[in-house]
């Protein structure tokens, strides 16, 4: 079973602003355990989801380091350890639900694992629909697949950017507790950017990212 944890040491990120470069994560240090939620919270613009793309590797900070178990993230790493879900699942329309989960062992350029696909498929209750277009599913069906999916991988990490935003409360709910026992039960670390603040339990930990942030020993 996995146990690495997400560390982010003394993260800086800014962007060109007109004339100027905006400072927007300040030697930020942010970590997700193993086998936990953390939460990432905070307000419009505060930097949570350029947290999330320092995280994955998908933005190198201008200075600071991100690492998962020790190892600095890269382009490989993610494609190798982490999972990814996104506000709206990002599925191939033209795709039946089994294929949403192979087409990653295309990418990862192995042989499509469909007893996996299905066995995931079945982890987050959608056993019996695996032929099923896209068009025919619900909002909360789509994002069960999306996170069956993000797991295809056997992910070490796995980075959640508002998945729950475009459904009701209940179901918004059951989702969170779906990605909740499976990171728990796999040893998963998991970054979860949400406005929703009563999806989070005593089980979770909390992160916010706040305007001015700065390193504890800075604060
Ligand atoms: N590629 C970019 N180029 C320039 N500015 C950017 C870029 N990405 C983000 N920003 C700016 O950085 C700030 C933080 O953006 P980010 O999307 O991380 O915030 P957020 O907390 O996720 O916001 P929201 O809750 O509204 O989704 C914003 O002011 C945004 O305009």
């Amino acid at each position: 079973m996995p146990t690495s944890k997400l560390e982010l040491t003394d993260v800086t990120v800014s962007f060109q602003d007109g004339q100027e470069r905006r400072t927007v994560l300040d030697k930020l240090n942010f970590t997700a355990e193993p086998g936990r939620l953390t939460f990432i919270v905070g307000e419009s613009g505060s930097g949570k989801s350029t947290l999330l793309s320092v995280a994955a590797g998908l933005i190198t900070p201008d200075s600071g380091t991100a690492t998962l178990g020790g190892v600095p993230v890269s382009n490989d790493l993610r494609r190798d350890k982490i999972g990814m879900i996104f506000q709206q699942a990002n599925l191939i329309s033209a795709l039946n639900v089994r294929d949403q989960l192979l087409v990653t062992d295309h990418i990862r350029g192995i042989k499509p694992r469909k007893q996996r696909a299905d066995e995931l498929l079945e982890t987050v209750g959608l056993a019996g629909l695996e032929n099923r277009d896209m068009h025919a599913l619900s909002g909360g069906q789509r994002q069960r697949v999306g996170i069956a999916r993000a797991l295809m991988g056997e992910p070490e990490l796995v980075l959640a950017d508002e998945p729950t935003a475009a459904l009701d409360s209940s179901r918004s709910r059951d989702i969170v507790e779906l990605l909740r026992n499976l990171v728990e039960d796999r040893g998963i670390a998991c970054g979860f950017v949400t406005h929703d603040q009563s999806l989070i339990s005593d089980r979770d930990d909390v992160f916010v990212v706040s305007e001015h942030q700065k390193a504890p020993a800075l604060a």
